[in-house]
């Protein structure tokens, strides 16, 4: 018989990793985004559409619920960052069976995995955006010494040409691009009365505008970098992001190979963080 605590925490590990499969299909749905896949195009990418992310997205859900169960009342140390680390490896695999071998979501799994396993840490208090970032950011503090891959990723190489810090540096510092740029940027367009389909855009062009998103820079360089940079910048300093503007940039962006991967990825994180604070769970 399963005691009254386990059905709650089973109760929880259900509703957060809906919450974060629901974060990722928000951003692959999301409308027009310059070099992403999205419901009108696929951007830069020949080899992914729409259904594949949906697909990628989905089967990602025991993932998050496992995240859950092994962190629900932890705090961060080795133990579980090895735990937590074994767990996102094999939904990287369940991603490349959903998607035939499509890197979809690595670096979602990533963010999204430690959000929400940090969101069930214990604490004495009521966790907000920001505590979630910050105890994610101490659980990927902690080396990944028994799953870490034995190859050079793409990220890796890139950080060691270009001196940025990538998707592990983002998380170890707590997020920035998602507390400091996502959440404000969500909560003040919604204040001017923007959609949440503008709202949502506005989030992910403000941080393209800031992040050193690796998957451009592998592809592109430092050049491509600073061009889709000063582009979205330019668009963040009108009054609304303009969808004409996108689909240029959406050009631009396949004349040059590059695609925001990164920064799609925290537009995901900060849509969770948004959704956990305002359905609880
Ligand atoms: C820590 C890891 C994420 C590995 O990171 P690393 O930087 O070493 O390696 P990459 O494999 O290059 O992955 C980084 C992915 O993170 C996203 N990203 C990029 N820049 C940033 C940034 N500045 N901040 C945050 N996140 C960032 C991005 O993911 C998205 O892009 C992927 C698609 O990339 P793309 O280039 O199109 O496709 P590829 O097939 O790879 O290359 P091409 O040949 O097509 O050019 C897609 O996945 C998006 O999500 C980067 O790709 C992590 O993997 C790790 O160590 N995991 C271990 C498991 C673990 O510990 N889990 C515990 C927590 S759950
Ligand atoms: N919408 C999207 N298009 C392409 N790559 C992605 N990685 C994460 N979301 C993506």
């Amino acid at each position: 018989m399963t005691s009254l605590t386990e059905n709650s925490e089973n109760q929880l590990a259900k509703i957060r990793s809906k919450q974060a499969v629901d974060a990722l299909l928000i951003e692959a749905q999301l409308t027009p985004k310059p070099g992403l896949v999205d419901s009108l195009d696929t951007g830069t990418h020949s080899d992914m559409n729409l259904a594949i992310i949906e697909r990628s997205a989905r089967s990602l859900e025991p993932a998050f619920s496992q995240m859950v169960n092994v962190a629900h009342d932890q705090i961060p140390s080795q133990n579980l960052r090895e735990e937590v680390a074994r767990i996102g490896r094999e939904g990287e695999k369940k991603m490349f069976r959903a998607t035939n071998g499509v890197n979809t979501h690595t670096g979602a799994i990533w963010a999204i995995g430690l959000l929400t396993s940090a969101s069930v840490f214990f604490t004495p208090y009521k966790k907000k955006p920001g505590d979630i970032c910050r105890l994610a950011g101490k659980l990927a503090s902690y080396p990944d010494e028994r799953y870490t891959s034995n190859g050079e990723t793409h990220g890796d190489r890139v950080k060691k040409h270009f001196q940025v810090s990538g998707a592990r540096g983002e998380a170890m510092n707590g997020f920035p691009h998602v507390i400091n740029i996502g959440l404000p940027t969500l909560t003040t367009a919604r204040e001017k009365g923007y959609s949440e389909n503008e709202a949502q855009l506005h989030v992910l062009i403000a941080i393209m505008a800031a992040l050193d998103d690796t998957c451009i820079l592998y592809r592109g360089g430092k050049e491509a970098l600073q061009t889709i940079q000063v582009n979205a910048s330019k668009m963040m300093k009108q009054k609304m992001v303009n969808h004409d503007e996108i689909q240029r940039l959406n050009v631009k962006m396949i004349e040059l190979g590059v695609s925001p991967g990164g920064s799609a990825d925290l537009l995901a994180a900060t849509v969770f963080l948004d959704i956990i604070k305002n359905q609880g769970g």
